[in-house]
């Protein structure tokens, strides 16, 4: 069932008012720093005193649709936890909902999808570093518990992060965690449109899991070599990327013009964004070129797109592949497009100059622990050790370091050092 938003009333427009200081607050919110125009597109009212706002936030070139779920308490309440609470309007205490049972209830009742049998009176809001808000559901009389991700920015069409596992699994994949429900809503969009997207979804709970990243720094902090669980990381990224292509098919392979092009163009928004970058221009170049003369590239397929040891779960000895979003800040079009697997791999590869950086460890060190990484996880996928596979990941491995020039820049500018060095390293 799609969920149909209605034009806002009073109360929706007077809790806009409130999100001016509250929005820029969450980790999430992609327009901090500037001052953005709120405005509300359209509410879903999923029970008495649950309402999800879809609020539109422009600024500058941010213009995306945030959902922001609210719970209505009653202002003379004394249970309310002052952590979660946006404002007041109107005699009603408005609540950040993502965590709050009401809004967990209503949610499952109104998702599609085989469900599941959870205690949303012991939900617990994940903390840390995302870019939506995921709560974990344990499992009602012992059954399997889920993790609920609530969509913090919404869009029209196919979302990849629900997507694409619902086609994994269906493909007989076992390396991702199952959806178990999804949502999704029909708002009115500023042209006089419609827009249907998904708002959330609840996975199967992987138990016991550590964060790929966190392990990795743990390791390299400890001196410990990760060539082992990255060998075992490669050979799960090859199960995936053989499971995309049973799901999705693979275009015909083509010539190098397609990511040389794409090398380019991401040089240019990355320039574009953070203008010192331009004194990478001419190395930069030489490698569009190096690329754009390949006389072949491999099959196009569908890809994670945004790999990094960050969307990797290890638990009992096995990783668990998620976050399926594609790169937060491109297009969905860009997101869904075929691309070339070796992407994949080589945000991986990215991934192990940051573990080493953030576990502590400088130069030689560092390089070797990485080098290390670097191999097994090369191995484990089974990487072509050719001249044209090593060039392709060299400028892939480039691309995304631009793309964390300009991310660590607006997200965290103590952390640019990080994509600096590694411009370093690959542009020499
Ligand atoms: N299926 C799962 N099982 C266990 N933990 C999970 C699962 N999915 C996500 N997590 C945890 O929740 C965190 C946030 O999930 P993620 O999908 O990366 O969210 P975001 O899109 O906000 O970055 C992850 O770092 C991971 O620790
Ligand atoms: O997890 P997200 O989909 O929000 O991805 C974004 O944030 C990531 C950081 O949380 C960022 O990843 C970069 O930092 C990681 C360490 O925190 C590192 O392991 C990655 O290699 C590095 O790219 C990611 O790029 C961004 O899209």
């Amino acid at each position: 069932m799609i969920l149909d938003a209605t034009a806002p009333d009073e109360l929706d427009r007077d809790v806009v008012g409130l999100l001016g200081t509250w929005l820029p607050q969450r980790r999430w919110y992609p327009a901090k720093g500037v001052d953005a125009h709120l405005s509300c597109l359209g509410t879903v009212h999923l029970a008495d005193d649950v309402r999800v706002l879809l609020v539109r936030a422009r600024a500058g070139a941010v213009d995306v649709v945030l959902q922001v779920p609210v719970v209505l308490a009653d202002a003379s309440a004394d249970d309310v936890d002052p952590t979660v609470v946006v404002g007041a309007v109107r005699g009603r205490t408005v609540l950040d909902a993502a965590g709050d049972p009401r809004f967990l209830a209503a949610w499952l009742t109104a998702a599609d999808g085989p469900g599941a049998d959870v205690d949303v009176r012991a939900a617990r809001v994940v903390t840390g570093e995302q870019s939506n808000t995921s709560v974990v559901l344990p499992g009602a009389a012992g059954g399997p518990t889920g993790i609920l991700k609530v969509l913090r920015s919404v869009a029209d069409g196919e979302n990849p992060d629900i997507d694409v596992p619902r086609r994994l699994v269906d493909a007989g994949w076992d390396g991702v965690p199952a959806p178990m429900a999804w949502a999704q809503a029909r708002w009115a969009t500023p042209d006089g449109g419609t827009a249907v997207g998904y708002l959330g979804v609840l996975s199967a709970f992987v138990p016991g899991a550590q964060d790929g990243f966190e392990l990795a720094c743990t390791w390299a902090r400890e001196g410990r070599a990760f060539g082992g669980p990255a060998a075992e990381l490669g050979a799960t990224v090859a199960g995936m990327h053989d499971a995309l292509v049973r799901a999705y098919g693979a275009e015909a392979a083509g010539d190098a013009t397609a990511p040389a092009r794409a090398l380019a163009d991401r040089f240019a928004w990355a320039v574009a964004a953070v203008p010192a970058l331009t004194v990478r221009e001419a190395a930069v170049r030489a490698v569009v070129d190096e690329l754009a003369a390949l006389a072949s590239a491999p099959a196009r397929q569908r890809v994670h797109g945004d790999l990094h040891l960050g969307q990797v779960l290890r638990s009992t000895g096995r990783w668990f592949v998620i976050d399926f979003e594609g790169e937060p800040l491109a297009p969905l079009a860009a997101r869904v497009r075929p691309d070339l697997a070796l992407r994949d791999v080589a945000g991986l590869l990215r991934s192990f100059d940051y573990a080493a950086a953030v576990g502590g460890l400088t130069g030689d060190a560092a390089a070797a622990w990485a080098a290390d990484a670097r191999a097994g996880l090369l191995t484990g996928y089974g990487a072509a050790d050719d001249p044209t596979s090593t060039l392709l990941l060299r400028a892939l491995e480039l691309d995304k370091t631009l793309y964390e020039a300009v991310y660590e820049a607006r997200n965290r500018p103590t952390w640019a050092a990080i994509p600096q060095a590694g411009l370093d390293r690959l542009l020499g």
